[in-house]
């Protein structure tokens, strides 16, 4: 067992933190809540099973999605309650488009539309290659066009950052206006990355936790495993 972790340590406490770099910013927000700390917890300990696992996905997304929706578009709309007319107000604009990496962030899928009625959904399959850390590609389900779209990336786990790197690199190319990514967990050094390698670019990311570091495979310590293997059982 490693020692125990005290996320101050590593410089990043929960609320809202902008890194500043030499290419512009990115914001981070690290969700310090109750909830999410203990579920996030119970997903973290070894022998919560595959089924348990994934409810508590869908349950710790609802809870992000719902910090991470915060600029979303509204508009005004009269309404009749049972007693009265009111003005209320309904989400409008461009439909936000939410992006599950597969195959771990399909585990997340749900819980975010749950919250987002309106979204669209594209699909993106990426595997990072467990001996040289290269991102492969292997399914792509977007629109052509993201111009001035609002895209909200699915996945569990940010490590070395490749991942997510490429998928932002990707979305912005097809034109998306906004890149809202929400993981539950993410390693110091893979947020270094984002920030160095697409931090000029208009990009947040929500995160349960930062852990304290990527071991000699990349995997986050202390993390919690194979995200993809826990929710889905082993990929061989
Ligand atoms: O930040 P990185 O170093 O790129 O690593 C993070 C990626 O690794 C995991 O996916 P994986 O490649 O294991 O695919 P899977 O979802 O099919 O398990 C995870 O879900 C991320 O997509
Ligand atoms: O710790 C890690 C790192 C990458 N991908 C995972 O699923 N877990
Ligand atoms: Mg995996």
């Amino acid at each position: 067992m490693g020692s125990a972790y005290d996320p101050v340590l590593v410089g990043f406490t929960p609320g809202e933190t902008r890194l500043t770099g030499s290419l512009g910013h990115m914001r981070l927000h690290v969700v310090d809540h109750p909830l999410i700390a203990h579920k996030l917890t119970q997903l973290r300990r070894v022998e919560t099973t595959s089924n348990v696992f994934r409810d508590l996905t869908r349950e710790l997304v609802t809870l992000l999605s719902y910090e991470a929706s915060g600029d979303v578009g509204t508009e005004p709309v009269q309404i009749q309650t049972p007693v009265a007319t009111m003005t209320g107000t309904q989400l409008a604009g461009p439909k936000p488009l939410v992006v599950p990496i597969l195959r771990a962030g399909l585990g997340m899928l749900d819980g975010m539309t749950a919250m987002i009625p309106t979204a669209e959904v594209g699909f993106l399959g990426m595997a990072r290659n467990e001996q040289t850390l290269d991102i492969v590609t292997y399914a792509e389900r977007l629109p052509d066009d993201l111009t001035g779209r609002h895209v909200f990336v699915l996945d569990p786990m940010l490590a070395t950052g490749g991942t997510l790197v490429e998928t932002i690199r990707f979305l912005k190319r097809a034109g998306a206006a906004k890149v809202t990514c929400i993981c539950l967990l993410a390693a110091p050094e893979g947020i270094r990355r984002l920030e160095e390698e697409v931090g000029e670019l208009d990009v947040a990311l929500y995160v349960a936790a930062v852990d304290e570091r990527l071991d000699e495979n990349a995997f986050i310590i202390p993390g919690l495993g194979d995200a993809g293997d826990r929710l889905y059982g082993l990929a061989e």
